[in-house]
């Protein structure tokens, strides 16, 4: 049986911060405010994850009041993710994402994130994808207020 979720999450800019995106730092001016290191990637991913299987989002699991996870590494959310779906008995058969940024550039980067996504759910770097696109300057993303990101994932059992 093979299953499909969707997820998607975006997070404002705040100075000060390293930009965390795929589990990896990106150079850049501004980081991504959040409660955890702001990985937005890695958060659409997870909920894609877990509403493949009919979850509860991530904020269920990892909630923003919880001090203990504070600035989690995001990369840690995907292992819980990839361990519950070890739980309930599913394999992931791939995840796929896009990113909305209008700055940085992103895509001479995803080797490397999608390096780190597929370490931490255990599956291989060509089972996850990666893509990238502007808001052609409209809305907040086109303002770089901050980024958006999408993802959908397949699990089989
Ligand atoms: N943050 C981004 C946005 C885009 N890219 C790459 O540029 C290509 C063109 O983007 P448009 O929005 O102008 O269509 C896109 O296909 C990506 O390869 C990027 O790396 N980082
Ligand atoms: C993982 C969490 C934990 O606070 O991260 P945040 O940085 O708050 O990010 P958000 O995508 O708003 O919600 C997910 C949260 O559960």
């Amino acid at each position: 049986m093979n299953r499909v979720g969707i997820g998607y999450d975006v997070h404002p800019f705040e100075e000060g911060r390293p930009l965390i995106l795929g589990g990896i730092e990106i150079p850049h001016t501004r980081g991504l405010k959040g409660h955890s290191d702001a990985d937005v990637l890695c958060h659409a991913i997870a909920d894609a994850i877990l509403g493949s299987m009919g979850l509860p989002d991530i904020g269920f699991y990892f909630p923003p009041t919880d001090a203990s996870i504070e600035g989690i590494c995001s990369l840690r959310i995907l292992e819980k993710c990839a361990a519950l779906a070890i739980e309930k008995g599913y394999a992931i058969t791939n995840v796929d994402s896009t990113l909305i940024a209008e700055a940085p550039k992103v895509m001479k980067h995803a080797a490397a994130m999608k390096e780190k996504i597929a370490e931490a759910l255990g599956i291989k770097p060509d089972e996850v994808g990666i893509k990238a696109t502007t808001n052609e300057r409209m809305g907040f993303v086109g303002r770089e207020e901050g980024i958006a990101a999408m993802a959908v994932a397949c699990v089989e059992k």
